[in-house]
């Protein structure tokens, strides 16, 4: 069910012949006020249904973040696909401690749900980005649910990937852009998931890409990645070797790119942004 209650259009401007949009609304998922952007292409502002691509952000980011800092909107515009993004995390949820780190709490709610207090209350992005915020923003804007596709970078490719691997008819395409492939091996993730989901390692597995591929979750289309060597979290956090071995041993098609010189910023994202969203139009039958 998709609650229009409370729903206040922020921003909205016109851009590359579409609109962007950036929304309010009451949770019932978060239990708070939650904010989302979405872009519309010129055939979406004509009434016509569209595919569309849910882009998710890294850590400290904000529904803002990819639609201003990818400089992706011309090419999805011209290839007519919508872009929506939800926040990374909850805010304003009271947790002691979710202001004190940028890598756990506000900023970085890593698309999970939480299963221990004080977090659970309200720590749940992974059932809001995967069924309260497509229901809302599927039933207010003209958008093809059928036809949709998940990206994201960093945390936000974290997110990206576990959540196509565990619901492939769900999300019809996926990309990621230097994403956190094996949190429950890295630093970032063993902070956030000991926290959120408990000491059991067990649990960390359904968030989780490379274990998720291990488990034999596959995913119908092509994974395309795209990866900078001089990425200053590369060796640490991101580790793209355990998906290349995992998504070869589970006989999950991949298309993995490392970028001489790239780091982890955005203006690494915005020099590939176009071609992930060609990738989408591309599988979603687009463009
Ligand atoms: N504040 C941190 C840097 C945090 C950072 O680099 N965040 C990345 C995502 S990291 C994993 O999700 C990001 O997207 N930042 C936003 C941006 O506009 O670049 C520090 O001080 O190191």
């Amino acid at each position: 069910m998709n609650d229009t209650a409370e729903l206040q259009v922020r921003e909205e401007h016109p851009c590359h012949g579409g609109v962007v949009r950036f929304y309010e609304h009451t949770s019932r998922v978060l239990g708070l006020r939650a904010r989302f952007g979405v872009f519309l292409p010129p055939a979406a502002v004509a009434g016509q249904k569209v595919p569309v691509v849910y882009a998710l952000a890294g850590l400290t980011c904000t529904e803002e973040t990819f639609l201003i800092k990818s400089a992706a909107l011309a090419e999805a515009a011209r290839l007519g696909l919508a872009i929506v993004t939800p926040d990374t995390s909850p805010r304003g949820a009271g947790v002691e401690g979710e202001d004190k780190d940028w890598d756990m709490g506000t900023g970085a709610g890593f698309y999970l749900d939480a299963t221990q207090a004080p977090w659970s209350d309200h720590y749940r992005m992974g059932t809001y980005i995967t069924q309260e915020l497509p229901a809302l923003v599927e039933a207010i804007c003209p958008l093809d649910g059928t036809r949709r596709g998940i990206t994201g970078h960093s945390m936000g490719g974290h997110g990206a990937l576990v959540h196509a691997l565990r619901a492939p008819a769900f999300w019809k395409s996926v990309s990621a852009f230097a994403p956190i492939v094996h949190p429950a091996a890295v630093p970032w993730g063993e902070k956030a998931l000991t926290a959120y989901l408990g000491t059991e390692r067990e649990a960390w597995q359904q968030y989780d890409a490379v274990c998720l591929l291990e488990a034999g979750h596959t995913h119908p289309s092509t994974i395309l990645v795209d990866q900078g060597d001089a990425d200053q979290f590369l060796e640490r956090e991101l580790q793209p070797w355990h998906l290349e071995k995992a998504a070869a041993a589970a006989g999950q098609k991949l298309t993995l790119r490392r970028h001489a010189g790239y780091d982890h910023s955005y203006w690494f994202v915005q020099s590939f942004a176009a071609e992930h969203l060609r990738h989408h139009a591309q599988v979603l039958g687009q463009g």
